[in-house]
């Protein structure tokens, strides 16, 4: 085994190369949900190739059909990233899954600086995707390429799977993963993804769940164009005024979902799983602070956390079609459409939410006597994921954690979702684990996204000490 101190010291003396490495990731705007952005995508996913047989890596790009958008415009999917490195029989085989697209992002939103041009603050990389997912996935590259340069045998094969659509629902992965069960994924003994987040900013963590993810378009047609408010208002039903309307029968102002029969497919919370949440070391204050919210829905640490990993949330996300931009647009739209999420937990399953938010939705339209044409459909839904934390692959994440930081992490849940981790599980049938490097603050999805240069450099540090870990594993 190398020795750790030797391994540290080598990973610093590297860190102007792996950023420079972040910084020309951060710089291909690959956004999977803007058309204007897909030949991005497909650059990342040949750039990322380069970097990967830099290493020695033998790649595939898996081709992955086309898409057709909601305006009806049809788009190439990316293609998803095989990638092989070492193929020796005697060891065993690990599979490390990541994605290479972003969440969209402009300056415009809100950033203190150019979102797809990774800058340093005060010991903090910003740009999209410095932590979710470039980051992670460079910090992998970095790893391997360390344990290279020091001429250290890896004691097992690595396989990666690198998409190009997760933040667009991962469109086509399954597909391709259930073609190569019996090929890619046929020795496959541990799975690995970094693309989650510590639970706070210092202690670090290994997480054994997500929820899953059900999302829903409602959508309402008045008439064939937008209509100026002053001349037609008074004159049609609205769509606006449905919709809103529609959208606020959801949830409450405490936020419990409304949805008739969403609750009673809810696992019931066992006293045991109480005592552990109770154990997590999670800072209330901290968290509101971070968030600068102005009050949480509760003060109560095991509500919170069980709000956030074991009981379904549901979120209003925007409406298509409305006026959102500056000034005092007076327009009343021809078309809206609603957009909501459902995230759910154990026992939920996709189909019995869709059918309840139908019927729900079905139901207070028929209460609306609206004349307008209404129309509501589930885009893709995921189900929720739970891994046995005391497998011993967790042992050998655990002991690279204590290696690098000193202290054993926590084991925690993930209220956001990454759809391809039970297909991973369920494919392979080998335990499937996430192994997180960023801090609790680094804003995915949002504005200013951030990865903190320690943690990009702990993290590199703690992914090439798992890959030795694991030649000791029996899973
Ligand atoms: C946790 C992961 N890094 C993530 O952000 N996942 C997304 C997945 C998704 C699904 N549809 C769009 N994105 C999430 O949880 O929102
Ligand atoms: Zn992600
Ligand atoms: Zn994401």
């Amino acid at each position: 085994m190398v020795e750790f101190k030797k391994l540290s010291e080598c990973i610093e003396k590297k860190q102007e190369i792996f950023i420079d490495r972040l910084r020309r990731a951060v710089e291909i705007p690959s956004v999977s949900a803007e058309a204007g952005h897909r030949n991005d995508v497909f650059r990342m996913i040949d750039w990322t190739q380069k970097e990967l047989e830099k290493l020695g890596a033998t790649c595939e790009q898996i081709q992955n059909g086309k898409q057709e958008m909601p305006d009806g415009t049809i788009l190439d999917l990316p293609p998803v990233l095989f990638a092989t490195l070492g193929q020796d029989k005697s060891k065993k085989t690990l599979c490390i899954y990541g994605h290479l697209d972003v969440q969209p992002a402009a300056l415009c939103d809100g950033w203190d600086s150019d979102p797809f041009k990774l800058t340093e603050r005060d010991g903090k990389l910003y740009g999209r995707g410095s932590t979710d997912d470039k980051g992670p996935v460079m910090a992998w590259i970095n790893a391997i390429e360390t344990l290279q340069e020091m001429k250290v045998d890896i004691p097992i094969n690595i396989k990666f799977v690198l998409e190009g659509m997760e933040e667009s629902g991962s469109v086509g992965l399954d597909d391709i993963l259930i073609k190569h069960k019996d090929s890619f994924l046929s020795d496959v003994e541990f799975t690995c993804i970094s693309d989650s987040y510590w639970l706070g900013k210092s202690k670090p963590c290994l997480a054994y769940g997500l929820r899953g993810l059900c999302y829903y378009c409602v959508e309402i047609s008045v008439c064939q164009q937008d209509l100026h408010s002053g001349v037609f208002g008074g004159t049609v039903h609205e769509g606006m005024a449905d919709l809103c309307w529609l959208m606020s029968q959801l949830i409450d102002a405490e936020g419990t979902i409304k949805i008739d029969g969403i609750h009673e497919q809810v696992a019931p919370v066992t006293a045991e799983e109480i005592e552990l949440y109770k154990k997590i070391d999670f800072d209330i204050d901290d968290y509101r602070n971070d968030l600068k919210a102005h009050k949480l829905v509760t003060d109560d640490k095991v509500k919170i956390l069980m709000n956030r990993w074991r009981f379904p949330s549901l979120s209003i996300h925007g409406i298509e079609g409305a006026f959102a931009g500056p000034g005092a647009k007076t327009v009343i739209p021809a078309k809206v459409v609603g957009k909501f999420s459902l995230r759910i937990v154990p026992d939920m399953t996709p189909k019995a939410v869709d059918k309840c938010v139908i019927d729900y939705l079905n139901k207070l339209w028929a209460q609306r006597k609206s004349p307008n044409q209404f129309k509501v459909y589930p885009t893709k839904g995921s189900k929720p994921w739970l891994a046995d934390y005391k497998n011993p692959h967790y042992q050998a994440g655990a002991k690279a954690i204590k290696t690098v930081f000193g202290t054993e992490p926590d084991y925690i849940c993930e209220g956001g979702s990454i759809p391809v981790t039970l297909t991973f599980q369920e494919l392979t049938q080998k335990n499937v684990m996430l192994l997180p490097i960023g801090a609790c603050d680094d804003m995915a999805h949002s504005q200013n996204e951030k990865i903190n240069i320690t943690n990009y450099m702990d993290g590199t540090k703690v992914l090439a000490v798992y890959l030795m870990e694991l030649g000791n594993c029996s899973s």
